[in-house]
C-alpha cells in the first residue's frame, strides 16, 4: 500500500507546487493521476520514487517492488548504437539484485521477440515505448509507475500498451499509477483517477470525473477539453 499524508511540495524558494495531497494506492489500483500541464503530476511521482523529498508531511510505501517508466522523449538518445537486447542487459546489471524475470520472457510478453538485435533508433515510437515497459517489467513490479505511456505514439500502439497495461492490472493484479492525457484510455482502464488541480488533489472515479468536469467544461463551452 502508498499511503500519502498531508504532503507539501516547492521547488527552492518558489510557491507550493502541491498543497495537502492526500491519497492512498492499495494492491490491485490502476490509478490515472490526471491534470492540466504544469500542474505537477510528474513532480507527485517523482516525490512517490523518491527522486523529491516532501517539504512537509509523508509518503508511506509498503509495496516491496516498484518501477518506473519516464515519458518516452526523456529518455531516448536514438543516435546511440544499442540493440533492445542490450538495453535490457544493461538495466539487467546494474538492477542484478531486482531483477527476477528472464530477458525473453519479457520481450515475449510484449510481442517484441523479434525485435531483440534491433537497433533502438530503427524502432517505431510505439515499439520503443514497448522496450521500456519490457525494462519495468524485468524487476517483476508490484507496483508500476509510467509517465504518459502514449506521449507521440500512433493510435493501434497505443491501444496495444493500454490492453497490455490492463491485463497486467486486472490478471496479474499488478498495480498501476499512470501520468495521463489520454482521456479514452484512462476512462478504460483506471480504478479511479486522482485530479491535481491549483496545487490541490482528489481521488475521483472515472465516471464521476466525466460528469463533474468533462461534462460542465463542455455546458459552458469553455473550449479544450484535457485531462
Ligand atoms: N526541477 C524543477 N525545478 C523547478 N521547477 C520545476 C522543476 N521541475 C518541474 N518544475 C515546474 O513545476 C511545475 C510542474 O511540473 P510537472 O512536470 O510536475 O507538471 P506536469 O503536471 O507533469 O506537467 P505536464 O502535463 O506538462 O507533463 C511546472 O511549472 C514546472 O516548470
Amino acid at each position: 500500500m502508498l499511503n500519502i499524508e498531508h504532503l507539501y511540495f516547492s521547488y527552492s524558494n518558489k510557491p507550493n507546487l502541491l498543497q495537502d495531497i492526500n491519497f492512498s494506492v492499495n494492491t490491485g489500483d490502476y490509478i490515472s493521476i490526471i491534470g492540466a500541464n504544469g500542474s505537477g503530476k510528474s513532480t507527485l511521482v517523482r516525490l512517490i520514487l523518491g527522486l523529491l523529498q516532501p517539504s512537509s508531511g509523508t509518503i508511506e510505501n509498503s509495496f516491496a517492488n516498484m518501477a518506473y517508466v519516464p515519458q518516452r522523449f526523456n529518455q531516448l538518445n536514438t543516435h546511440f548504437p544499442i540493440t533492445v537486447k542490450e538495453i535490457l542487459y544493461c538495466y539487467k546489471n546494474v538492477r542484478r539484485k531486482y531483477v527476477n524475470k528472464k530477458i525473453n520472457d519479457v520481450l515475449t510478453l510484449l510481442h517484441m521477440e523479434n525485435e531483440e538485435n534491433t537497433l533502438i533508433g530503427q524502432l517505431s515510437g510505439g515499439q520503443c515505448q514497448k522496450v521500456f515497459i519490457a525494462r519495468a517489467l524485468l524487476s517483476d513490479p508490484e507496483l508500476l509507475i509510467l509517465d504518459e505511456p502514449s506521449n507521440g505514439i500512433d493510435r493501434q500502439s497505443q491501444a496495444e500498451i493500454y490492453n497490455f497495461l490492463l491485463h497486467l492490472n486486472r490478471q496479474d493484479k499488478t498495480t498501476v499509477i499512470c501520468v495521463e492525457h489520454n482521456l479514452q484510455a484512462a476512462l478504460k482502464n483506471s480504478t479511479a483517477f486522482y485530479h491535481i488541480e491549483k496545487g490541490k488533489g482528489h481521488i475521483c472515479l472515472p465516471e464521476q470525473y466525466v460528469k463533474e468536469y468533462i461534462k460542465s467544461d463542455l455546458g459552458e463551452n469553455k473550449g479544450n477539453v484535457y485531462l
